[in-house]
């Protein structure tokens, strides 16, 4: 691999910005044809060249393909949708109803990365004031997979739906290890060219120029040229 200090090209940009924009969560439109080896193999080892706090590199990998292991794990699913819809009135608890929030049986595979908390011992440089920060890690790896996976073109759907402790129990995990993301993989029919929840009017992208302050919570932009910049869609 190259170690040079000079920008990517157009294209290489391009690629990377066309990841970022065009992944997208996948529950509805998997293929049931498997994920080869070498190109699993390489999303892997995206996830795993994530930033870590300390170099702490706090994740595992548990790759599921069986049948039975993912049949529990979407009971579980069904059992804390139910609590889920339960938290909604009305249309809006009809429109959650009508959602897929899962591929669980429909993806050819599953993916549990997982958070080791003790890895590196009591002390991990920079995780000193703030402890969590292996959880942040962790998720910076299912972000270098799922854009990695884009690439690709696999379709990744995350399911956080799910009892903690039911999923630790039937991936049998030990104490210390945490089940960060739960993850669907697969091939895909199509990648969808907005979020699902932002077309079945859940809820939508907010507006950039609305989020980004200057010098402090709700300070405002003195950047004529950024504000411009932050407004384009
Ligand atoms: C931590 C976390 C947890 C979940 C999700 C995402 C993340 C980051 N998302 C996907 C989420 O709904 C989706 O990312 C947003 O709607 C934006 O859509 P795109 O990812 O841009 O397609 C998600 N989707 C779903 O159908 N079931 C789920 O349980 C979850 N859980």
């Amino acid at each position: 691999m190259s170690n040079h200090n000079d920008p990517f090209t157009a294209a290489q940009r391009e690629g990377l910005y066309r990841a970022i924009f065009e992944r997208r969560d996948v529950r509805s439109q998997f293929l049931p044809e498997p994920i080869p080896d070498d190109v699993l193999g390489r999303i892997l080892k995206a996830a795993h060249h994530a930033p870590s706090v300390g170099f702490m590199q706090p994740w595992d990998f548990i790759v599921i393909d069986s049948l039975a292991v993912r049949k529990r794990v979407l009971a579980s699913f069904n059992e804390e949708n139910e609590k889920a819809a339960d938290q909604y009135t009305g249309r809006r608890k009809d429109t959650y109803r009508s959602l897929k929030l899962q591929g669980i049986l429909e993806s050819p595979m599953n993916l549990c990365i997982t958070c080791d908390r003790t890895r590196g011992g009591p002390h991990v440089l920079g995780r000193n004031s703030i402890v969590e920060m292996d959880l942040f890690s962790t998720c910076l790896a299912v972000q270098n997979l799922w854009l990695a996976a884009r690439a690709e073109g696999i379709g990744v759907g995350w399911v956080s739906i799910l009892d903690q402790q039911v999923l630790s129990d039937i991936l049998q995990l030990p104490e210390h290890v945490y089940p960060l993301a739960y993850l669907c993989l697969g091939y895909v029919s199509e990648f969808l060219g907005q979020p699902e929840l932002q077309t079945r009017g859940w809820r939508s992208r907010l507006p950039l120029e609305e989020l980004v302050h200057g010098n402090g919570w709700g300070g405002s932009l003195e950047q004529e040229t950024l504000l411009a910049q932050l407004k384009q869609r």
